[in-house]
């Protein structure tokens, strides 16, 4: 834990922007801007201490944090930035915003998910459109979910960056007393990894609708893991240990806890929704359902074979039915 004093804003109002929220202002030297898009979320949270939409248990300390409903206010005099904003709207808030707003500011992606419209990488984003330097940039990674966090549950993280420097300082604010965050240099290779994770536990939630039992699913994660390995040797080429939390464990929670939202959205399609009526009933974001689009067209350069991931996008974006995708999937595993 740290014991001098600063001040971080979050971005975004959801169930992981409060989770971090909790986490950050458990330390006493920590000061939290926090930007939500609602104005009636932003003085329900400064009158009553919670977020009335997302993780609705957590004590919001006044003391500690402060809501904006004007993302420039948020971000004044801060040094921290953590955007934690599904993929598909993180650049909403940014619209007709000056490319310098993260200028001097070390900026955190808690998003685990690809840009739907340039299939790019958050922190690819964040250098292409704001300049932001590498050492400045880094991910949070590990198997992490927001409910567990808000029960105070034990967990880990994983904050990755080109500089392992910025990653050991950025893992030292989100360290409290029941998350212990480590610093990787993989950055790459855990944005990627997280990404993929999702596609994979909607495969998980497909099969599992369809009947399959667990036997099934543990050659599917099995495969799972070397198709991601095959994936980040093409993207990005280098050693890593895949056993490490914020791989494997990662794709373990998504695959199998009852609060991944990946896993109910493949579980809904399994059982028989429509892609539409699923994302109707979801009342959060599967980032899997766009991640699988993006993974499909950037691997349409590298040729790695990836009969699972491709699987999702032929159920989601092909409509081929679950039952007819996952007969043929079953050829290919082993
Ligand atoms: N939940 C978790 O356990 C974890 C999530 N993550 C990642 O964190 C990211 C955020 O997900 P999460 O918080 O869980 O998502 P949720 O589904 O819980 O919340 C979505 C948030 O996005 C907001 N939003 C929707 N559209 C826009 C927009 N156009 N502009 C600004 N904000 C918008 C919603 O606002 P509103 O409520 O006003 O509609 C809401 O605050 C994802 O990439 C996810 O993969 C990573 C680790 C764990
Ligand atoms: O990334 C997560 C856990 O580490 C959250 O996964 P879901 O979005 O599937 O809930």
């Amino acid at each position: 834990m740290l014991s001098s004093s600063r001040k971080v804003t979050v971005i975004g109002g959801g169930s992981w922007a409060t989770a971090l929220v909790k986490i950050l202002a458990e330390n006493p030297g920590t000061k939290v801007n926090w930007w939500l898009r609602d104005k009636k979320d932003v003085e329900h949270i400064k009158r009553h201490h919670y977020n009335p939409s997302y993780l609705s248990d957590v004590y919001i300390n006044p003391k500690r944090v402060t809501p904006y409903e004007s993302l420039t206010s948020a971000l004044k005099g801060t040094e921290y930035v953590v955007l934690a904003i599904p993929a598909a709207f993180v650049k909403d808030p940014f619209s007709g915003i000056s490319g310098k707003i993260f200028e001097k500011k070390q900026v955190i992606s808690a998003v685990k998910g690809l840009l739907p419209d340039d299939h790019l990488l958050v922190t690819d984003w964040l250098a292409r459109d704001f300049s932001v330097s590498k050492e400045n940039l880094s991910a949070i990674g590990g198997p992490c979910h927001a409910e567990e966090v808000a029960l105070g549950k034990q967990s880990y993280l994983t904050i990755a960056s080109h500089s392992l420097e910025s990653a050991a300082k950025v893992a030292s604010i989100l360290t409290c007393r029941f998350v212990s965050a480590g610093a990787s240099d993989d950055l790459y290779g855990v944005e990627y990894a997280a990404v993929m994770k999702n596609i994979i536990a909607m495969a998980c939630g497909i099969t599992h609708g369809l009947g399959y039992g667990d036997n099934f699913q543990a050659v599917l994660v099995s495969n799972a893991m070397s198709e991601i390995e095959h994936f980040l040797n093409a993207v990005d080429p280098r050693p890593r240990q895949l056993s490490a939390s914020a791989y494997l464990g990662d794709l373990l929670v998504t695959a199998y806890s009852q609060f991944s939202r990946n896993r109910l959205f493949g579980n809904m399609i399994g059982r028989g929704y429509s892609v539409a009526a699923a994302q109707l009933e979801m009342k959060m974001i599967a980032e899997g359902y766009y991640a699988a689009r993006s993974i499909h067209r950037i691997n349409l350069r590298h040729g790695v074979p990836m009969p699972i991931s491709e699987m999702v996008y032929q159920v989601i974006y092909e409509n081929v039915p679950p039952a007819t995708a996952v007969e043929a999937l079953k050829k290919a595993l082993h």
